[in-house]
């Protein structure tokens, strides 16, 4: 797999003398925002062109005047990012796990979801799968159903309602899904209209007023909402959300095509007994991958434990082609 150019050449951990140390939490352009342990906010710069900063990331910096330069920036744990043709879109650093949000309303689009699962997977974050608005029936039941092939494979799957009128109360799985982010700091991705904000807003009663903070020193006035913003939930600061925009044409060229199997867990788990070393899984003789796809009608009681769902592999043979084909150029 190719690296990430963005990554920062490796740094040694002691801090460069004169600097202080300091924790991204909003980026926008050139500009980006530090936190110090203290828990006070400067606009910082990065020093030279090419060092790029991402929210999350633990950087060395200096004071010039009310604001800061970026001297250096510590090595990243990992860092979440997305490739396309033009260019490359990192989302955030030094991240314990991901929280795909999608919902019964409006219908998830799978192969988004699985190219970010992909993302995540390449870069060894643990993925949290939350399918909001367990109110909305049949829709929400359909939605669950769709998603069997991804609780198959392992991935946590949890339901969610936030919204609607129940006669169990209100917000459903909230509590579960507050443990599980409690002393995390989680990156939220999910599609428009799947409820990303109410989930914010609930957890971080002051987001609104915090992202109109940000944004207006970052932009000097102008009102933007484009840019990552880390919140922290708890006084104590050990449980963050990083809010980040941007979950369409999620791109995956920097992942090479031999590897994409390896990085769908279910795939993965038939690996290792093709007839061909260099089997793509797409029409070879022999191949174990194909053996285990699922075909339309088989009986789900009879189910093989390393079935492959038809959806998976479609998306699979749809993402090799399109990885394969940019190769070219
Ligand atoms: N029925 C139902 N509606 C919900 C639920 N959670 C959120 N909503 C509604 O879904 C709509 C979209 O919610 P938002 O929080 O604005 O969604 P978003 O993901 O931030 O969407 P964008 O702002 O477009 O990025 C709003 O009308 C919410 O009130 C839920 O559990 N059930
Ligand atoms: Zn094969």
């Amino acid at each position: 797999m190719k690296r990430n150019h963005a990554l920062p050449a490796a740094a040694s951990s002691s801090q460069p003398a004169g600097t202080l140390s300091g924790l991204v939490v909003a980026a926008h352009g050139r500009h980006c925002l530090v936190e110090s342990p203290d828990g006070q906010r400067r606009i910082c710069h990065p020093r030279g062109k090419k060092s790029q900063v991402v929210v999350g990331d633990h950087v060395q910096w200096q004071a010039t005047g009310d604001e800061g330069s970026i001297e250096r920036v510590d090595t990243r744990r990992n860092l979440f990012y997305r490739q396309d043709e033009m260019r490359t879109k990192s989302f955030a650093a030094n991240l314990d796990q991901i929280l795909v949000l999608i919902a019964a309303d409006p219908e998830f689009s799978e192969r988004q979801l699985a190219r970010s699962l992909i993302a995540a997977e390449a870069e060894g974050i643990p993925v949290l799968i939350v399918l909001n608005k367990s109110d909305l029936q049949p829709a929400f039941d359909q939605a669950w159903d769709r998603l069997e092939s991804y609780r198959r494979m392992g991935c946590d799957v949890l339901p969610l309602r936030l919204k609607g009128q129940t006669a169990a109360g209100s917000e459903a799985g909230l509590v579960e899904l507050q443990q599980r982010l409690t002393g995390r700091t989680t990156l939220v991705l999910g599609p428009s209209g799947v409820g990303k904000s109410t989930l914010v807003n609930r957890l971080v009663p002051q987001a609104k007023a915090l992202t109109g903070e940000i944004s207006r020193a970052l932009n000097s006035g102008k009102h933007t909402t484009t840019s990552t913003t880390w919140y922290w939930v708890d006084e104590a600061r050990s449980t963050a959300l990083i809010d980040s925009p941007g979950f369409q044409e999620f791109g995956l060229n920097h992942i090479e095509p031999m590897q994409l199997a390896h990085l769908m867990p279910d795939l993965r788990a038939t690996l290792g007994n093709c007839r061909f070393y260099n089997c793509t899984h797409l029409h070879e003789p022999g191949c174990a991958v194909l053996a285990h796809v699922q075909k339309t009608g088989d009986d789900p009681a009879s189910a093989d434990p390393l079935a492959i769902g038809e959806n998976r592999y479609r998306i699979y043979g749809e993402l090799f082609a399109e990885l394969s084909d940019r190769r070219q150029y």
